[in-house]
């Protein structure tokens, strides 16, 4: 593993490493699996905070005794009129989440979670998305751009999704799965300096 990283980064999410080098952090991901599950009643926000600590505290269990690089984890969870959508099981409920979105507007929550040593901090960015109408045609082939599938609400902002996205107000990295305003918040307070050092 590299020598020279930073923090971790608890994910198998590639889109979220790459945000991260976006704002040049040096990090090694580490897998951070966890039940997702829903408990019954859970508020989404509760939900997404609850469930971005525990992916940070499973890869932080996972490191060696002594290494004590700070681990940053994240959830996202797309919410239309109460209904959380997480990642669609198949190709019909993904095609039933498009139909849910279309023609209307929701929101995109992504909590960020950061552990350093004893202390835990996560914050929340919460975006709102307003989707253009999609047609049942257009659903169906969107499903063969293979973007849906691993994706909360069952699409992707940064691929063929954008073309759904007529509005978007706040964070297009947070709909993507890391938001960067709060990620560097996290990251400043753990000591960790992300603007380069001025030139002599
Ligand atoms: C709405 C939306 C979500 N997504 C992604 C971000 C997340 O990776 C995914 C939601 O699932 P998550 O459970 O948040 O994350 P994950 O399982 O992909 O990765 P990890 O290993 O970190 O747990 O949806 C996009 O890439 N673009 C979008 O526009």
């Amino acid at each position: 593993m590299d020598a020279e990283h930073q923090i971790y980064l608890a994910s198998r999410s590639p889109r979220r490493g790459e945000l991260l080098t976006q704002i040049g952090v040096r990090f090694a991901a580490i897998a951070a699996d966890i039940d997702e599950a829903r408990r019954p009643d859970e508020p989404p926000h509760a939900y997404v905070r609850r469930v971005a600590l525990e992916k940070g505290r499973a890869g932080r269990a996972s490191l060696p005794a002594g290494d004590d690089r700070p681990v940053l984890a994240a959830d996202t969870a797309v919410i239309r009129a109460d209904v959380l959508l997480g990642k669609p099981r198949d190709r019909e409920d993904a095609a039933r989440m498009l139909r849910l979105l279309s023609g209307r507007t929701h929101r995109v929550l992504t909590a960020v979670a950061l552990i350093a040593g004893a202390r835990e901090w996560v914050e929340i960015s919460e975006s709102r998305v307003t989707f253009r109408l999609i047609g049942e045609e257009e659903i169906q082939r969107y499903w063969h751009t293979g973007e849906p599938l691993d994706k909360a609400g069952g699409y992707g902002i940064q691929g063929h999704g954008a073309l759904f996205v007529a509005a978007l107000d706040g964070s297009y990295s947070g709909v993507m799965g890391l938001p960067l305003f709060e990620t560097g918040r996290l990251l400043e307070r753990a000591g960790i300096e992300l603007l380069p050092a001025q030139a002599v």
